[in-house]
């Protein structure tokens, strides 16, 4: 009971490109959520920084090596698997060929998300987008 009121801590990457478009990915197969999209990211190891983290998981899933990390927003979100403490970054630069390496999918999005569906742990990231933006109407479908 008590490891259900812990949050887990997760360094999620907002990768966003020069025309403003925004990378979500497919969780693989296998996973929670599989299918469902997401920023990329994965949950912080032991004794490490968000930062690390996020550089780690990005080079692990996608193979990609990134530049400067901007700390965005933290999120909570209660699932039934688990408490999890979401901490957005935004990334503008980064090095390296992009590698499916968990046979997930990706998708380059803007607004409205065209992809479908979206991990409902990700919707508040849309919205943050919307006022940044102004953009008016649903972020994405379903
Ligand atoms: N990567 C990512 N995870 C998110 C987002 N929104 C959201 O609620 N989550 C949740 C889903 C999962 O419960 C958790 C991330 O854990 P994960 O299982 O993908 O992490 P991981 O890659 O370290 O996985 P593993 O090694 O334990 O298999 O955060 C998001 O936008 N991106």
């Amino acid at each position: 009971m008590s490891e259900a009121c812990q949050p887990v801590d997760v360094a999620v990457g907002v990768l966003i490109d020069a025309a403003g478009r925004f990378l979500l990915t497919s969780r693989p197969a296998g996973k929670v959520y599989a299918g469902y999209w997401e920023f990329p990211g994965g949950k912080l190891e032991a004794g490490e920084s968000v930062e690390d983290a996020l550089r780690r998981e990005l080079q692990e899933e996608l193979g990609i090596t990134i530049g400067a990390v901007h700390p965005w927003k933290v999120e909570m979100y209660d699932y039934p698997h688990a408490l999890v403490r979401l901490h957005f970054c935004k990334v503008y630069d980064w090095q390296g060929e992009f590698e499916m390496r968990e046979a997930q999918r990706m998708a380059w999005q803007t607004l409205p998300v065209e992809v479908t569906p979206v991990l409902p742990g990700t919707v508040p990231v849309l919205r943050w987008f919307a006022e940044e933006r102004g953009f008016e109407g649903p972020t994405h479908r379903g």
